[in-house]
């Protein structure tokens, strides 16, 4: 079974699976704008208004140097904009501390980046656990039965007590996409997370991803350079030069 069927046909959904009903959207900007300062001030995004739903796959696309990845550490609240605001759950994040969107980040918001960032003297699992372990809600032998469940959910039951550096290029996205989802965040937020992966590999994340929209009800917000990719997810977000633009009717 590939990892997408086997992703598909998973029953894991643990405690906290996206079973909220709120009706507005999970992730808002209004009038966000980051420019960072200097001699030359750099404009990085300027005035975007968006909402990400819940269960919506929404790619970020546009040329390079456009915007992308700067919107979606906004978005995730890894950077802080100069004006404007992004609101989680309705409710707004800017007056938050550090510690508290922190907090907020770890049990709302999962990350995958281009690049595995697995620890490498961490087996899988271990790594899996580390967000569980920083939200300190679990024992460890509960974070263990989560991070199980989560990689044999993606196909890499045989591969938990292995060392990433055993794993294949896309064995490791997928247990960087088991981190993601170790807290159970109804959002996942990915950078590119195909962009250093073979085609088949590609697909195969690709595939887990709209998985996780289509049968737990995620929201996934994803980078990509991929048009083709892009084109089979719901909607298409557009920067040119940090400003949302329509897409050109073809090509970047
Ligand atoms: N720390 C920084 N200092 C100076 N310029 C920066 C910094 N971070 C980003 N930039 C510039 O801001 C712009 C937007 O960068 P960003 O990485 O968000 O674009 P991107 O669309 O994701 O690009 P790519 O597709 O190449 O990854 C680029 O011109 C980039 O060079």
């Amino acid at each position: 079974m590939s990892a997408s069927e086997t992703a598909a046909t998973s029953t894991h959904d643990g405690p906290g699976a996206t079973t909220e009903a709120e009706a507005g959207p999970l992730i808002e900007a209004r009038g966000l704008t980051r420019i960072l300062p200097g001699l030359v001030p750099v404009t990085l995004v300027r005035d975007i208004d968006l909402e990400i739903k819940r269960g919506e796959f929404v790619a970020i696309t546009g040329p390079s140097g456009s915007g992308k990845s700067s919107l979606l550490y906004l978005l995730g609240l890894l950077d802080t904009p100069t004006s404007g605001e992004v609101l989680v759950n309705g409710k707004p994040t800017h007056l938050h501390s550090e510690a508290k969107r922190a907090r907020l980040r770890l049990s709302t918001l999962g990350f995958v980046f281009q690049f595995h960032f697995l620890l490498p003297e961490f087996t899988v699992a271990e790594n899996v656990m580390i967000p569980m372990r920083k939200l300190g809600k679990l024992s460890h032998d509960a974070m263990r039965d989560e991070a199980v469940g989560l990689l044999s959910d993606l196909g890499l039951a045989d591969h938990v007590d292995k060392r990433p550096d055993q794993l294949s290029g896309g064995q490791r996205q997928r247990v960087a996409v088991a981190r993601a989802l170790a807290n159970q965040p109804p959002v996942i937020l990915a950078d590119e997370p195909t962009g250093s992966l073979d085609s088949k590999s590609s697909e195969q994340v690709f595939e887990i991803l709209r998985d996780l929209v289509d049968r737990r009800g995620k929201s996934v917000i994803a980078v990509t350079h991929d048009l083709d990719m892009a084109a089979r997810m719901d909607r298409r977000l557009h920067l040119i030069d940090g400003r949302l633009a329509d897409p050109p009717a073809e090509g970047v």
